[in-house]
């Protein structure tokens, strides 16, 4: 593939400017993409993201609360009154089939939101990393890999799945000309890229959270190419563009 392709390491990492025109895959393995992906997978009608409380209280308010469902975490823990909190295992067919879902989590949806200026944004995960890699070899636009990190600060498991991406998309080899955000992320891979969920289960994440996010959450985030949906944002609804069928 000859497009550029740069990697910010959190959501604070870049001016919201520097993603017009551009195809951004937001990534956020612990847990936001990988909830959202499971949750249309498990044909969720769509995801809204949103960047806070107040928004996800205003936005519920003005629907229809059957078909919807509100969701999200502070701090790795649901919400008081929300529907479900951030894991993805709890977004099962049998709960979110036909809904649609608020989300609010504290670093992802907020990554999200602040790529809203991109050409596009999809959502990139391991669970589904192949089908984006297939998508991103199609495009024409530069690429910007979003990590979604922590509290602005680098995620190990992010950058890792950010890395994998590129590493398929240059079939393993890295131009010495790329970014240097690319290069970061492809060297993380190259170096861990065996060990997946040891590399992960002694992240700064699985360490902070170890009584709040449950081992299974974790390994079932490791899990690479489960899924083959391609969330995608469009008038602030992240959908399944890839087209799954039941
Ligand atoms: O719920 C999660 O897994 C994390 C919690 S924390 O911010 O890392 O403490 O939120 P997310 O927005 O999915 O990164």
């Amino acid at each position: 593939m000859s497009n550029n392709i740069d990697v910010f390491i959190s959501s604070q990492s870049f001016q919201e400017e520097e993603l017009r025109e551009k195809t951004v895959v937001v990534i956020d393995v612990l847990r936001a993409s990988s909830t959202m992906v499971t949750a249309l997978d498990n044909n969720a009608k769509g995801v809204i993201p949103v960047a806070d409380m107040d928004d996800a209280s205003k936005i519920s308010q003005n629907l229809n609360s059957p078909n919807f469902l509100l969701s999200g975490e502070k701090n790795g823990v649901k919400i008081e009154g929300y529907d479900l909190g951030n894991s993805p295992l709890d977004y099962t067919s049998d709960v979110v089939k036909d809904k649609t879902i608020i989300l609010n989590t504290t670093n992802g949806t907020k990554a999200i939101k602040r790529a809203s200026l991109a050409k596009e944004v999809v959502i990139g995960s391991f669970l589904n990393l192949r089908t984006v890699v297939d998508y991103l070899q199609k495009v024409e636009s530069e690429i910007v890999l979003v990590c979604a990190g922590w509290h602005d600060r680098l995620a190990l498991e992010d950058l890792l799945c950010a890395g994998n991406i590129i590493y398929e998309l240059t079939g393993g080899s890295l131009s010495s000309t790329a970014q240097d955000g690319a290069k970061v992320a492809f060297g993380l891979y190259e170096k861990f890229g065996d060990d997946i969920e040891g590399t992960i289960k002694s992240s700064n994440y699985a360490v902070r959270l170890k009584d709040i996010v449950s081992e299974e959450d974790l390994l079932y985030c490791c899990q690479r190419n489960i899924m083959q949906v391609l969330p995608a944002m469009n008038e602030g609804i992240i959908s399944d563009i890839h087209g799954k069928k039941e």
